[in-house]
């Protein structure tokens, strides 16, 4: 998505779906989508034709899988899904469903093809691949090919191991690549996505951020209404720095922007959040010192799920006590109260298991971690949008680059970067090391190069240390430096070793009851970007 000029435009609401028949790539198909200024959404193959037509979608597009169409218990494609007169592009294993489901053929050629291919294509009308060379490099990965394409469709484009590797039929708008052109090896790949979506399906791009800010502010006027008055978690970070100035467009000084301290917080930061943000976007700030809630709610506990659920719980009680604080008299003189604005992005949903048919990873504070007596009305206007997507929205509406380009704290702080119970003192010791780390990240000029380096304690981790000649027994402190597009994935920075050494003897000499310094060398997935 860019930050964009035609926002005068109204987005087209309906949505590209992209059905995922269990491919690696189906969320970066959705980001392509959205690149190519449309914009997406993902459901499971498990969806029904029925299903996926309800969604009222603009185009489909079919991705890749594991399995093989031919095999027993292979997701199928109906059919009827052909008949519905939506353009549909079909992906790799997409694309041999598609052929079969039409009446071609699908086969296990023993050709197997992984990584760059030739595709050749020569004449006819070209049709996705408009406007690209005859011969050009794609990256393929699959074991079975179309050997004959289903009546009615053009053969256009042939590899080594794939007779049919694209076809496409222009009257029903059906098309297919064997290949995958989401992924940035494919050298066209972007080009046949946007043939595809803007000259065969005839999408307009106007899914851009000056067009999301606009949708936003009117929904949120509807939502809130004239007089109603909102209050929103604020928390320093970007999210919800840019969720504060959509809803402060749309309802302007009825929202009051609310900053929970629970005593997670690493060190300054309460401070920084009260002079910057005020500076920079001159919104109404209410700090709510809430350290003994939640570090009382928190004693005795070390399981991650449940130090997230009660974090959760613990921010919407603060909410309720500081919108009683600040909304009173609105409320007695028959306002509108009761609305929450939340910073909440696609990937915190699609972790805490609300991406349709997505595994509950963890549950993020403001999504899975919310407890079920919640009595706000949510305002969410970043819940369909990923990172990136965010912070060309918040330059678009003119936030300085401190605050757009901020490296993102999770909500539930150093409550879940502390492994065992979170006390006080442990918290001390945490914030000590965290600050040295993000000092010295910051000295050697790195911030923008990384996208977070989380600081975590083992606090029920002990390892023998010499220190002073004298025996340590201590707690380890993990560097957990990542590099992401969208916190979807990451993978661990390599950052020089000149600055780990030195971040490790700070940490070491200044920081008491820590003794030695260990680094995260595991990409997301397997591993998470935070350690709970
Ligand atoms: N200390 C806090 N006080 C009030 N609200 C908070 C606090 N921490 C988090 N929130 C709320 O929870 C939401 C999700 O937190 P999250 O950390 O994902 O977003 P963020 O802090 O706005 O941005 P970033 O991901 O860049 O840190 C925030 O957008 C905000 O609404
Ligand atoms: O506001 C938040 N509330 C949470 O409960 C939460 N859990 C993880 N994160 C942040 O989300 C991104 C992905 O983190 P994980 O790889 O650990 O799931 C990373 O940027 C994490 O810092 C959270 N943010
Ligand atoms: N990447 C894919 O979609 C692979 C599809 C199928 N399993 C094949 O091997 O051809
Ligand atoms: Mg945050």
């Amino acid at each position: 998505m860019n930050s964009s000029e035609n926002s005068a435009a109204t987005p087209d609401a309906r949505p590209v779906i992209v059905v995922d028949y269990g491919a690696q790539y189906a969320q970066l198909i959705a980001r392509r989508v959205r690149e190519a200024n449309i914009y997406s959404e993902i459901v499971p193959h498990t969806h029904s034709t029925a299903q996926i037509l309800a969604k009222n979608p603009a185009a489909i597009i079919l991705s890749g899988g594991p399995s093989s169409v031919y095999a027993e218990g292979a997701p199928n494609v109906g059919a009827d899904l052909f008949e519905a007169g939506v353009p549909v592009l079909g992906i790799c294993y997409g694309f041999q469903a598609m052929a079969k489901a039409l009446g071609g053929t699908v086969a296990k050629t023993g050709l197997r093809e992984y990584g760059a291919t030739d595709a050749t294509s020569e004449g006819g009308s070209r049709s996705v691949l408009a406007g690209l060379p005859e011969v050009q490099n794609v990256w393929m990965s699959h074991g079975d090919s179309v050997s004959e394409a289903p009546e009615g469709f053009e053969v256009l484009a042939t590899t080594a191991g794939a007779p049919v590797a694209a076809f496409a039929d222009a009257e029903r708008k059906l098309y297919g690549v064997q290949w995958h052109p989401e992924v940035k090896h494919s050298d066209y790949g972007q080009r046949v996505i946007e043939n595809f979506l803007h000259n065969e399906a005839g999408l307009e791009p106007v899914w851009t951020a000056g067009n999301i800010v606009e949708e936003h502010v009117a929904k949120i006027r509807e939502q809130i209404g004239e007089n109603g008055r909102a209050i929103c978690g604020l928390s320093g970070g970007v999210d919800s720095a840019v969720a504060a100035a959509i809803v402060q467009r749309a309802i302007g000084d009825r929202l009051t922007c609310v900053f929970v301290n629970h005593g997670l917080l690493r060190q300054d930061e309460a401070e920084q959040v009260e002079r910057d943000f005020v500076a920079s976007t001159g919104a109404k700030l209410y700090v709510a010192n809430e350290q003994e809630r939640f570090l009382s709610a928190l004693a005795g506990v070390t399981d991650p799920e449940e130090k997230r659920k009660i974090i959760g719980r613990e921010f919407i009680r603060a909410f309720e006590a500081a919108e009683a604080a600040v909304l009173n008299d609105a409320a007695a003189s028959g306002e509108k109260v009761g609305f929450l604005v939340q910073g909440t992005l696609y990937p915190d949903v699609v972790e805490s298991g609300g991406g349709e048919g997505a595994a509950n990873i963890k549950s993020h504070h403001n999504v899975g971690g919310l407890p079920e007596d919640l009595e706000f009305a949510l305002v969410e206007p970043l819940r369909t949008l990923f990172k990136d997507e965010v912070r060309a929205v918040g330059a678009e509406l003119g936030l300085p680059s401190e605050i757009v380009q901020r490296q993102p704290f999770p909500g539930p702080g150093l409550g879940i970067r502390i492994i065992g119970e979170v006390t006080e003192e442990r918290l001390e010791t945490l914030r000590a090391a965290d600050a040295i780390a993000r000092a010295e990240l910051t000295a050697a000029g790195l911030d923008q190069e990384v996208w977070q380096m989380p600081v975590v304690l083992l606090a029920d981790v002990r390892s023998v240390g010499v220190q002073g000649d004298g025996r340590t027994y201590g707690h380890p402190i993990v560097l957990r430096p990542v590099s992401s597009e969208d916190a979807m994935t990451a993978d661990w920075s390599r950052l020089p070793y000149d600055l780990l050494a030195r971040i490790s003897n700070r940490i070491t000499n200044e920081v008491d009851g820590v003794n030695r310094v260990v680094l995260d060398v595991t990409s997301k997935p397997p591993g998470t970007i935070e350690w709970e």
